[in-house]
């Protein structure tokens, strides 16, 4: 049985002597270089039963890396490094990290659906190294797949876009993600800024590591998974491939930590939009479309951002109907008006579902607020903002995974106790996994739960206190209320008194004056 290898050996004699005969066929009448231009083909393919596809590294145009050859290339390398003889190490731009890929004129076996094919990577260099006035033709690298003609179908239809779509995710997964904020429009054009500035994002929180029910957690995790896959499901339901996060709860309930664990999870950028500093509607829709897909558009205390509240509240005053229609086309109204803030209510619902937002594949977009009855209900209907999660005081569910990050335990008998007293008061969690860290070497475990056991009293205390203090407080305003009723009782009485008095004599009047009229 003649091996793979070995017909690729054949192969390339044959394709040798094929090129041979291409430079020297000239030198032949033309009878007989047509016979032989003829049946070499045949010849070649009779020996030869294998099919090879090249991929060039650059363009037609020359100057673009083809898309194709980099998934390759990247795929090769997921795939190449254990088996190819010869690794190429590439440092990735921006990281540190080296990434192993098959040398030049490596060769490699993959296989596919039990069928077996041959990549083969090779370079040719350019034939004269002469010095001259114009820029030296470069290295030529291209890729050779090889594999029997039988299996063409199943190559070319089904294990190329596998390759391609591999390794465009293995690039999205090893790309480093950017945390961008939006520069003030003054800025844009000068000393090269552009509308967003980034850092790298680094934070290390994870869904594993936030403290949430587990059935929340889960809940959210699927909700981000499935809509991250869901592509094709945007475009058969005919939806723009967006969705709409509203987090809400009290400070230091994780609201900003829940959005770092989502951008991990996803491997997205994050877009952290600065409201304030957006100028107008304009300038928010340039901002959006200069964010590219896969990413996570955060506005933070969006309660604080805008009054967007008090726009539409002055409205319903004056009499209008405050049906969201209304106010999305009285926004559109004012938007033309020079009133100081001037990104309106109206400019952010187009940012959020208008055509725009639509471009350059999927967003996410978060909104964060301590107080979700400051916002309008327009602002977070559903389809707008397709999930409210609320984020609330430390549950012991939360505070068990917190106790897992912060002291690796799973389990002490202080437990019990501190289940009880979280019960009982309201603590964030970010005041109990304050109280979980150590906070000198000499710290243990036990100490750092008897910490948060007596911070947890303190809080149990305070808030018994402050419910007295509220309670004394209520019972004086309704006993005040109560002296002044009484007041105001006795002194309509006195009215009434002084009333009935006149109106007796009023009615004498009456009768006397009727008297008289009589
Ligand atoms: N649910 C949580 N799980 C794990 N850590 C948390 C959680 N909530 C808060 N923390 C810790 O508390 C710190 C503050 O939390 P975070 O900034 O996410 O709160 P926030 O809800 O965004 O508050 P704010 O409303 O003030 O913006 C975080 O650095 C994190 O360490
Ligand atoms: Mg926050």
């Amino acid at each position: 049985m003649i091996s793979g290898e070995m017909w690729t050996s054949i192969g390339s004699v044959l394709a040798s002597l094929m090129f041979l005969w291409a430079m020297f066929k000239q030198y032949f009448p033309y009878d007989i270089s047509r016979f032989f231009q003829r049946y070499g083909h045949k010849l070649v393919s009779f020996f030869y039963p294998y099919i090879q596809i090249t991929f060039h590294e650059y363009s037609g145009d020359g100057f673009h890396r083809a898309t194709a050859y980099v998934a390759i290339q990247r795929y090769l390398a997921a795939n190449s490094s254990g088996t190819a003889n010869r690794l190429k190490a590439d440092s990735v731009k921006d990281t540190e990290t080296l990434v192993l890929s098959m040398d030049d004129q490596e060769e490699i076996t993959d296989e596919y659906r039990g069928v077996r094919v041959w990549w083969a990577s090779s370079m040719t260099t350019p034939k004269a190294q002469s010095i001259s006035f114009f820029p030296r033709e470069d290295d030529k690298r291209f890729y050779t797949l090889s594999f029997h003609k039988k299996y063409r179908e199943l190559v070319t239809k089904s294990y190329l876009t596998h390759v391609l779509a591999e390794g465009k995710s293995i690039a999205v997964k090893n790309r480093q993600r950017k945390l961008y904020t939006n520069n003030k429009k003054e800025t844009w054009s000068r000393y090269g800024r552009t509308m967003w500035s980034h850092v790298v994002f680094e934070h290390p929180a994870s869904f594993e590591t936030l403290a949430l029910e587990v059935k929340v957690k889960m809940d959210i995790m699927n909700d981000l998974i499935t809509f991250s896959k869901g592509k094709d499901y945007y475009a058969k339901v005919g939806k723009a491939w967006k969705r709409g996060y509203l987090l809400y709860g009290p400070p230091g309930t994780g609201k900003s930590t829940m959005i770092a664990a989502m951008a991990n999870l996803l491997n997205y950028d994050v877009y952290d939009l600065e409201l304030t500093s957006v100028k107008d509607n304009t300038e928010l829709r340039k901002l959006l479309i200069d964010t590219s897909g896969k990413s996570i558009i955060v506005i933070e205390d969006i309660d604080c951002s805008l009054d967007l509240t008090g726009q539409r509240k002055k409205k319903g005053k004056d009499g209008e109907s405050e049906d969201e229609k209304d106010a999305v086309k009285k926004a559109v109204e004012n938007s033309g008006t020079d009133d100081g803030s001037k990104v309106t209510l109206s400019g952010l619902l187009n940012f959020i579902d208008g055509l725009w937002s639509a471009c350059g594949g999927e967003r996410i977009i978060v909104f964060t607020t301590n107080y979700l009855e400051k916002l309008d209900p327009a602002l977070i209907r559903r389809g707008r903002m397709d999930k409210h999660i609320e984020m609330s005081y430390c549950s012991f569910e939360a505070f068990k995974v917190l106790a897992r990050n912060y002291l690796d335990l799973e389990f002490h008998e202080l437990f019990q106790r501190i289940e009880e007293l979280l019960g009982e008061t309201d603590m964030t969690p970010a005041d109990v996994a304050e109280n979980l860290m150590p906070k000198s070497a000499e710290e243990d475990g036990v100490s750092c739960l008897n910490c948060l056991i007596s911070a947890l009293e303190d809080a149990k205390v305070a808030v018994a206190k402050a419910k007295e203090e509220e309670k004394l407080k209520a019972e004086e305003e309704e006993k005040r209320k109560a002296e002044g009723e009484e007041k105001g009782k006795s002194e309509k009485k006195e009215d009434l008194k002084e009333k009935s008095g006149e109106e007796t004599s009023g009615s004498k009047d009456v009768k006397e004056n009727g008297a008289v009229v009589i």
